[in-house]
């Protein structure tokens, strides 16, 4: 089984406006409200590519009915921590030329009583679980190496951890517990402290993180596809040029692809092109977390990875 974590959950708000301009009234022709945080639309693809994931973090107040109501309806198991506070909006403003402005919620702060709950309860789905993706920002109140502690929790049951998160919690967290991270140019930037202006680049400023204990790294690069390194080998994946539509929600798809595949003892290479195909088809849809099958199966034959030498 695949757990997900999303301490952080949203309703994420899509608008579509023809054009965006700051200062003035608007009125948007298009709204698509969506259960999100970066682990919920991971758990939502890993669910339409066929496996049941099962959710844990927090939920709170009207918000966090609504969340929980939008899982249940697509039939997706799910076990959160009640907390006092109103779960988070998180808006998604994309204009006519296809440029996706985001406005993220801190979101709700909880406290010790509710780590407790939610360490209770991931300690007991450990013991049926292969994979752990954990994603998304932490709550506030939360320690900020949080995730460190998952880590430790998932070591101690034999669980593979995929952690995809950014900023300081995830440079506090690196460490010999993490099966797999995913970081984009951005944040990886932010993690290295240094500036990523290419493929090389990229595997250059990555490598120290193996050095760290950190298994697997996958760089996803957009429109580029995905670098991919571990100790023995560091690939290239190549994709085919796709006209997108909205790109919120690819790294998640990917991850969901990754972690399919994991769960589902598929080579390396597959893993990979399992998740940039997911990540793509989720790039061609307005709703966030939304594949197609048919693209995946497409794209699938369209992915080439090359070796890069050691
Ligand atoms: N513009 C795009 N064209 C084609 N594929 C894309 C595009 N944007 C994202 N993808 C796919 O989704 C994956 C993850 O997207 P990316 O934007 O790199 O992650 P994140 O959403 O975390 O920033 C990419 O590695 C790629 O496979
Ligand atoms: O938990 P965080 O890091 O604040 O991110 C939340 C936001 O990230 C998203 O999952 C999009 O993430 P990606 O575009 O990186 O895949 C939104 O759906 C969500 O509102």
């Amino acid at each position: 089984m695949i757990t997900v974590i999303t301490f952080n959950p949203s309703i994420d708000r899509l608008y579509k406006l023809e054009t965006f301009k700051i200062g003035t009234v608007q009125r948007a022709n298009f709204v698509n409200p969506t259960a999100g945080g970066k682990g919920l639309n991971v758990a939502k693809v890993i669910k339409q590519l066929g496996e049941s994931p099962i959710c844990l973090g927090f939920l709170g107040g009207y918000n966090g009915l609504y969340i929980k109501n939008e899982l249940d309806k697509v039939e997706i198991v799910n076990n959160f921590t009640e907390i006092n506070g109103e779960s988070r909006i998180c808006l998604n403003i994309i204009d006519g030329d296809k440029n996706s402005t985001e406005i993220l919620e801190k979101g709700p702060r909880i406290n010790e009583d509710d780590i407790l709950d939610f360490e209770s309860k991931l300690d007991k789905v450990l013991e049926s679980s292969k994979v752990l993706v954990a994603s998304g920002s932490l709550s506030q109140g939360m320690p900020v190496d949080y995730y460190k502690t998952v880590g430790e929790m998932c070591n101690r049951k034999g669980v593979k951890f995929i952690l995809d998160t950014s900023g300081r919690s995830l440079e506090m967290s690196i460490s010999e517990n993490l099966y797999l991270i995913k970081p984009n140019i951005e944040e990886l930037e932010l993690l290295t402290h240094k500036k990523i202006n290419n493929k090389e680049d990229a595997i250059n400023a990555s490598k120290f993180l193996l050095e760290k204990g950190v298994k697997n790294i996958c760089i996803s690069m957009g429109k580029d596809g995905m670098i991919f390194l571990n100790k023995e080998h560091i690939y290239d994946v190549k994709i085919p040029k796709i006209e997108v539509l909205n790109t919120v929600g690819s790294g998640d798809s990917s991850i969901a692809g990754f972690a399919y595949g994991v769960l589902n003892d598929y080579s390396l290479k597959d893993c990979l092109k399992l998740a940039n195909s997911c990540g793509m088809s989720n790039a061609l849809y307005m709703e966030t977390g939304y594949i197609n099958k048919k693209d995946i199966a497409l794209f699938l034959n369209e992915i080439k990875i090359n070796e890069y030498n050691y």
